[in-house]
């Protein structure tokens, strides 16, 4: 099993201390000295002797928790109850829930909601299913569906495996903008079978994000979807990803006096993200954009059985630029990885032109770590939430739902991202950039309200808004 590096880990240990025989003082001077960092403190039990205490810890990783553990074994007087890690704990029993809008406490409000008199509204749909809009959760609802196939940058895993991303992202659905997302990852592998399979659950939503559904299969499934159904489906680690990259861009290249169009862009991983991340940049004004795989360079005298990376030939690396990472990075003015963690290197962003801009937005593992990279580079962004510059999806979709499920859009097109993308860079004013913030946080609560006046207005101009 691969171990991955996680920074900032917090571990509760939870422990019994002999008070004659050591103070809590040195129990936290020792716990210091290993690495850790005490960040609250309960009282579980209180004795004469002994008290037993819940240690929240801050480790830097997996070995900074056995190192905390190890110096707290050592201590006479001190005995670890049990270790549990606060991620697994916040997981427990899963992060979301479905409730009811209103108490029913007696037969006559029972007879309102349930049978018999629901058998009306039911009537009334099956009359007229354009009010199924109204009268169900269906416009405020989003499924968030995923194969398992590509989920975050950990590859296939099963099903159930997936289930904790996508109860995260809907989770974010509601508390960003009040959105009812439902989980759905399925056990299916088949790109037909996945389509039919969501086709026959959109009449209880009014929207779709798929999530982690891996390339070149996740292109056919959006494109059909988007067809076939009257409401936005939209691939998140597609568009979202892009949005966000681009805004991230707009607002780095303010920074380091660069336009777009004379910059030299290495997309590292030509998969869902980053063949849409190619296409947003190269609408935006981008010219030189080399993409790389993990056979190197994409050009257009290979011959590729993914039908993408051909368009991708046809269309990027206009010198043609063959070989590995290391040898297209030279002279490149900003670096945007969706691929794997740690593939990377500070001799690579050596190379790159003045000012680099590098953007490692795999997950959970960047391409390359901000610790190491960040002397050498002049923005640096990642997709995690724990190190400035997050640019994530996680900007993007609770506000593009918001702003399509209002308007009642019935899909999202190009000229709603766009509106997005810029409404992102825009939350940010323009004295207020720097660095380590070019891209506004999550919880900047104008954010949400920024991209779906944005994309309310784009789908109005567009002609796609029914409302
Ligand atoms: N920060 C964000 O908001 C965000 C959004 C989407 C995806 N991502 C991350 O981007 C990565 C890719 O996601 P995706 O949905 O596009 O997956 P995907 O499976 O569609 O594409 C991944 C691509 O990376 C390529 N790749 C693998 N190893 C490589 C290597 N050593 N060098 C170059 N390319 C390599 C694969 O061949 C594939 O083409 C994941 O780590 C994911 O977590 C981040
Ligand atoms: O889930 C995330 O944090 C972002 C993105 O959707 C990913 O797949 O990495
Ligand atoms: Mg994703």
């Amino acid at each position: 099993m691969m171990i991955m590096a996680q920074s900032n880990m917090h571990i509760i240990l939870r422990l019994e201390i002999n008070k004659q025989q050591i103070s809590f003082g040195e129990i936290a001077t020792s716990i210091g000295n290993a690495g850790g960092d005490v960040v609250a403190l309960d009282v579980i039990n209180e004795e004469q002797d002994t008290t037993i205490r819940d240690l929240t810890i801050k480790v830097n990783n997996k070995d900074g928790q056995e190192t905390v553990t190890q110096a707290i074994q050592s201590l006479v007087g001190v005995n670890i109850k049990h270790i549990s890690d606060r991620t697994f704990l916040v997981h427990l029993g899963g992060k979301i829930e479905v409730r009811p809008k209103l108490s029913i406490d007696n037969r006559e409000e029972l007879s309102h909601v349930y049978t018999p008199e629901v058998a009306r509204i039911c009537t009334a749909i099956n009359e007229d299913p354009s009010l199924a809009h109204n009268l169900t959760i269906k416009n405020n609802a989003v499924a968030v569906i995923s194969d398992g196939s590509a989920v975050l940058g950990l590859g296939k895993i099963k099903p159930e495996a997936a289930m904790p991303v996508m109860e995260g992202k809907a989770m974010l659905f509601k508390q960003l903008a009040d959105i009812n997302a439902y989980p759905l990852c399925l056990d299916v592998e088949n790109t037909e079978d996945i389509i039919q399979i969501i086709k026959s659950l959109s009449p209880a939503f009014g929207g779709i994000n798929l999530e982690d559904i891996a390339s070149p299969g996740c292109f056919e499934i959006e494109e059909r979807l988007k067809n076939e159904l009257n409401i936005p489906v939209f691939h998140d680690d597609q568009h979202g990803t892009a949005i966000v990259v681009l805004a991230g861009i707009l607002n780095a290249l303010k920074l380091v006096n660069k336009d777009l169009s004379i910059c030299k862009v290495i997309i590292c991983g030509i998969g869902a993200a980053g063949i849409s991340i190619t296409k947003m940049l190269l609408k935006a004004g981008v010219k030189n954009i080399i993409g790389v795989d993990k056979n190197g360079a994409i050009t257009r005298v290979e011959n590729y059985e993914n039908k993408m990376w051909t368009w991708y030939g046809e269309n990027t690396n206009p010198n043609m630029e063959q070989g590995s990472l290391s040898a297209v990075i030279q002279d490149a003015d900003i670096f945007i990885g969706v691929s794997v963690g740690n593939i990377l290197q500070v001799e690579d962003i050596k190379k790159m032109a003045k000012n680099p801009v590098v953007f490692a937005l795999a997950n959970p593992d960047p391409e390359i770590s901000p610790e190491k990279a960040k002397p050498y580079v002049r923005v640096m962004a990642t997709g995690r939430s724990d190190f400035p510059n997050q640019v994530n999806n996680v900007l993007c979709f609770p506000g593009i739902f918001r702003g399509a499920l209002d308007c009642k859009a019935s899909i999202i097109n190009e000229e709603m991202k766009l509106a997005a993308a810029k409404a992102i860079a825009a939350t940010i004013p323009e004295d207020e950039l720097n660095e380590d913030y070019i891209i506004p946080g999550v919880f900047n609560k104008s954010v949400v309200s920024n991209i779906k006046k944005a994309v309310v207005e784009a789908a109005h101009d567009t002609g796609v808004a029914k409302n």
